[in-house]
């Protein structure tokens, strides 16, 4: 297999305001002791509530952030790493036709003729199911799933082994999410392309992506092959957000998560992250606990093994 990019035991701290002498009175711990890898052809889900460090995540590793620790193999730099957000309203500059917009990664950059950059952005807006004649028109003649068919284009301008698609079909209809996730999965195939995918929707990532990690408090607390993961999720905050997940035929969900109990990044908690909320907390939980392997590649960072339908 093939690896793309690594993290080791990366963190992330922000200064949180500061006193008359410009001293930092506090710290927000975004990330903590995060460590992944990700092959091409394969797509790593980044599932946890908001706050818990996903978009800092995918700004360290395109390289817009800086870690305050640890370290990043493999690819690197914006060229290698594209990125397609949530909301393709705000993320295509209104004022530049499409062409424009899908050559940007790279338009600084090239020595090609303008004409060239047309042909291969219309090139692109084929491949991601447009038609040649859209690249002269701008963002707000186009759908919402057309648009971010474009930012998806504009991904792929610069040649990327890695996209980070950040909740990529979270302001979509459901029916066009369907379209955008198998357009995604095709030009997966085709380029080789490893993908993160990052979201709080369960269901999308459960059904997209090969491997998963869980995370909590900017840290992993679970990592693994999805299907294992989602057949027998090893942490109680993963059994928490599951549970959260409405179930047909199975009434209203238990575990509603609510996230104003999602303690203080600025001061972590002593031991595991996820004592104060959890329903087995018990001895040996105020010691800091290591992500564990168990079979399968799947790792856990706790110490109990709880009952399989507890
Ligand atoms: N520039 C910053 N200054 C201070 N704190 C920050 C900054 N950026 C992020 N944080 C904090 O770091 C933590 C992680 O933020 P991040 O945006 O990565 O979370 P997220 O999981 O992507 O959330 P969401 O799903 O809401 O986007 C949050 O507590 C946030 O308040």
């Amino acid at each position: 297999m093939s690896i793309a990019i690594e993290l080791t035991d990366i963190g992330v701290e922000f200064p949180v305001g500061r006193d008359w002498r410009g001293r930092v009175k506090s710290w927000a711990h975004a990330l903590n002791g995060v460590s992944l890898r990700i092959a091409r052809d394969r797509t790593l889900g980044i599932l946890g509530e908001s706050g818990c460090g996903k978009s800092t995540l995918a700004q360290v590793m395109t390289g817009l952030l800086a870690p305050s620790t640890g370290a990043i193999s493999g690819v690197s730099g914006a060229e290698r790493i594209s990125i397609v957000l949530q909301d393709p309203n705000s993320s295509l500059d209104p004022r530049m036709p499409i062409w424009r917009i899908v050559m940007e990664p790279v338009f600084l950059k090239q020595t090609r003729t303008r004409e060239d950059l047309r042909r291969e952005a219309t090139a692109l807006l084929v491949k991601v199911g447009l038609r040649p004649e859209h690249i002269d028109r701008y963002p707000h003649e186009f759908s919402g799933g057309q648009r971010q068919r474009i930012a998806i284009a504009r991904a792929l301008s610069s040649a990327p082994e890695i996209i980070i698609l950040d909740e990529p079909t979270s302001a979509l209809d459901v029916s066009v999410q369907a379209q955008i996730l198998n357009l995604l999965r095709d030009l997966q195939r085709e380029h080789r392309l490893a993908y993160v995918f990052i979201s709080h929707n369960v269901s999308v990532i459960r059904h997209f992506c090969d491997e998963v990690a869980v995370m909590y408090l900017g840290q992993i607390v679970e990592q693994g092959p999805s299907a294992k993961v989602f057949a027998m999720p090893a942490h109680p905050y993963t059994r928490l957000l599951l549970d959260a997940v409405p179930k047909i035929g199975r009434g209203r969900s238990t575990g509603q998560l609510d996230e104003t109990e999602l303690p203080s990044n600025r001061i972590l908690p002593a031991g595991c992250f996820f004592r104060s909320r959890c329903r087995f907390a018990g001895a040996g939980c105020e010691k800091p606990q290591p992500l564990r392997l168990l079979e399968g590649n799947h790792k856990l960072r706790c110490h109990k093994d709880l009952p399989a339908e507890a």
